[in-house]
């Protein structure tokens, strides 16, 4: 596995550069979770795309904007932080509208991250001649220091294999982040393990850095109910003291990451639901591959 490169990816840019378009080619139909989902994680996962050498997991922000009240403020301090915190960012442009004011604010902001894997995607190149995608791919280089400047068309799928192949290369060796094979075709089960994961871990990720790991055994419609969807979720850790740090004084924690990830779930998928959640020791499981297996590593 030495040889794998996972992390995170975020295409940024002003509204309509096309991002969704581009990561929906990039993810293909497999996997691209929509637009319409809600922001309910710090990353909103947007698609994740696996290949036989690496994962890109594409993650989602809002937009920054003029920060008009302290909540505008924080939600860009958010975005500037989840710039800061992915392995690269890309800034979309699109081929057909001339570089603009909008570009070079987010350009600038980038720049001020002093990040290193910053690329540069010009967008939609399908709508504009030779001559006129030259002039573009030189305007945009000089908004800022750029890894790379890709030319793509998500819609006649013109260079999106090479993005690939390119935001692959700026990713850290790393073992995948997200499970492959068949749960990638269930992005929402994934998901919802996902919020489980970050609520079980909030405030005790020192104690268990990597000894947790969720699985949703099952996700039904609550019989003779279209309003309520039953969630069968459970928590292995390692050893029986991380379950007793993850369980809490009298059930305490583990109460608290129930009614936390089910609100985020609910949010998630637009329905109520009923979370059953348990803690369960698989020794070593880290170690074991019939564990990592059924755990979905
Ligand atoms: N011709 C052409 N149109 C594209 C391409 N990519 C995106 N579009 C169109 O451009 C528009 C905006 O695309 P989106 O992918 O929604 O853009 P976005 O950046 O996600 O937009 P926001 O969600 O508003 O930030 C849509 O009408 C797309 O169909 C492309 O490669 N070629």
């Amino acid at each position: 596995m030495s040889d794998f490169h996972a992390g995170f990816a975020c295409f940024v840019g002003r509204p309509n550069a096309g991002k969704s378009t581009l990561t929906n080619a990039l993810v293909g139909t497999k996997i691209a979770i929509t637009s319409s989902k809600p922001q309910t994680t710090r990353h909103t996962v947007r698609g994740i795309v696996h290949r036989p050498d690496a994962q890109l997991v594409l993650v989602d922000t809002p937009g920054l904007h003029k920060p008009r009240t302290l909540l505008g403020q924080r939600l860009n301090d958010l975005v500037r932080t989840t710039w800061a915190e992915v392995d690269v960012v890309a800034l979309c442009v699109p081929a057909d509208e001339p570089v603009g004011r909008g570009d070079k604010f987010i350009a600038d902001e980038i720049a001020g991250l002093k990040k290193k894997n910053v690329l540069a995607i010009v967008t939609k190149t399908d709508l504009v001649d030779k001559k006129r995608l030259a002039e573009q791919l030189l305007a945009v280089s000089r908004l800022g220091e750029f890894a790379e400047i890709v030319p793509v068309s998500a819609k006649a799928g013109d260079q999106v294999d090479l993005l690939a192949d390119l935001l692959a290369k700026y990713l850290p060796e790393s073992p995948p982040l997200y499970p492959d094979g068949e749960l990638t075709d269930e992005p929402e089960m994934v998901m919802v393990a996902e919020l489980i994961r970050e609520a079980a871990l909030e405030g005790v990720r020192d104690e268990l850095p990597h000894s947790l790991a969720v699985v949703v055994e099952e996700m039904e419609p609550r019989e003779g109910r279209d309003d309520l969807l039953d969630v069968h979720a459970t928590v292995f850790v390692e050893r029986p003291s991380q379950k007793a740090i993850v369980l809490g004084a009298g059930g305490e924690r583990i109460k608290h990451v129930g009614s936390t990830s089910r609100r985020q779930i609910e949010a998630l998928l637009g329905t109520r639901i009923f979370l059953d959640l348990r803690v369960k020791v698989a020794k070593d499981w880290q170690r074991d591959p019939r564990q990592l297996r059924r755990l979905g590593f």
